[in-house]
């Protein structure tokens, strides 16, 4: 089966900084693929590139088999793309927020219409779609933003972060959606902060953490092979100092390697945080406290403390 987006030796920098360090990357038709990782990981840069609004700096990318770097425009074409900020027109109602949209792929107004409400029905906004978008609360907004991505019938949806951000309610409103269209086989890339949200959704994950695969397989394999039995119990005061002296008795809890520390959790959602040696200070015994929790917030949607 040809790949719809195939990535090998990706690479993307800015300056001297390497965001995305020479990742592999396929995705098949009607899968739902995610990037999970956490913040500066290199997950956006990524979806940049696939969106052809940034070229790689290296490597070999390939869209709907074409090359970006000189089918932009046509690949574009066949993309729905969910940025992270939802840049909605507020001047224009709801419906004409996506019936404008249309007009950039060329569909005729009547058709635009048409399938502009039913995609309103199917994002749960039919009734709004005479509204302006300000007074939309943000997963209204959020909604809204895949009905749009959807205007053009596109052959891959790309969603970055489509429900960070959002109160639960929200988010599991977006996510329902998300959901429905994998069941339709609509092809889904996207980044998420959230285990829960990614196992739920996604056929296949890579996890990212400094521009680099780290991780990669299904939700399930993924939480399998980096699970113990062992019940690991961090509290982390709110003081930095004694924060080092609680973490260093726990420390034969942690797996310390030269270039990461890998910490094991199985408290209900087992996962795998990876802190990377820049999290360490130079003596190499200092984690600082939001490193490891933002990374283990980042992997299973919840805080380390109590
Ligand atoms: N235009 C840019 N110029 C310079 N550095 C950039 C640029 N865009 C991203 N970066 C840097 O590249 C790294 C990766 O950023 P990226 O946004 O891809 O990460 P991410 O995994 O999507 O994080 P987040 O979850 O916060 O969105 C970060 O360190 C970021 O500061």
């Amino acid at each position: 089966m040809t790949s719809l987006i195939h990535a090998r030796g990706l690479i993307k920098r800015f300056g001297d900084f390497t965001a995305v360090d020479g990742i592999d990357v396929d995705v098949q038709p009607g899968e739902a693929f995610g990037f999970l990782g956490p913040n500066g990981a290199g997950k956006s840069s990524t979806m940049r590139m696939i969106g052809c609004v940034s070229p790689p700096t290296d490597g070999v990318l390939r869209i709907l088999d074409m090359d970006p770097r000189r089918d932009g425009p046509r690949i574009r074409a066949r993309l729905g793309v969910c940025p992270q900020l939802d840049n909605l027109d507020p001047e224009l109602s709801v419906l004409e927020n996506l019936t404008t949209y249309a007009r950039f792929f060329g569909i005729p107004r009547k058709v635009a219409r048409e399938r502009a409400a039913e995609l309103l029905d199917f994002v749960q906004l039919g009734e709004r779609a005479g509204s302006k978008v300000e007074p939309l609360s943000g997963g209204m907004k959020r909604r809204l933003t895949i009905a749009r991505a959807m205007v053009n019938e596109p052959d891959i949806v790309l969603l970055d972060e489509p429900t960070t951000g959002l109160d639960p309610q929200a988010r599991h409103l977006v996510w329902e959606r998300l959901f429905r269209l994998k069941q339709q086989g609509v092809t889904l890339v996207l980044t998420t902060h959230y285990m829960d949200e990614a196992e739920q959704l996604c056929d296949r994950l890579v996890v990212m953490d400094g521009g680099k695969i780290v991780a990669e397989g299904s939700p399930r394999a993924l939480i399998e092979a980096y699970s113990t039995r062992e019940v690991v119990e961090l509290r982390f005061p709110d003081d930095q100092g004694s924060y080092v002296g609680k973490l260093e008795g726990v420390g034969e809890r942690l797996e310390v390697l030269p270039d990461r520390i890998l910490l094991y959790v199985t408290d209900g959602d087992a996962a795998l945080a990876e802190v990377h040696r820049r999290s360490l200070d130079p003596a190499g015994s200092l984690v600082r406290r939001s490193s490891l929790e933002d990374v283990f917030l980042h992997l299973t949607g919840r805080t380390l403390v109590d």
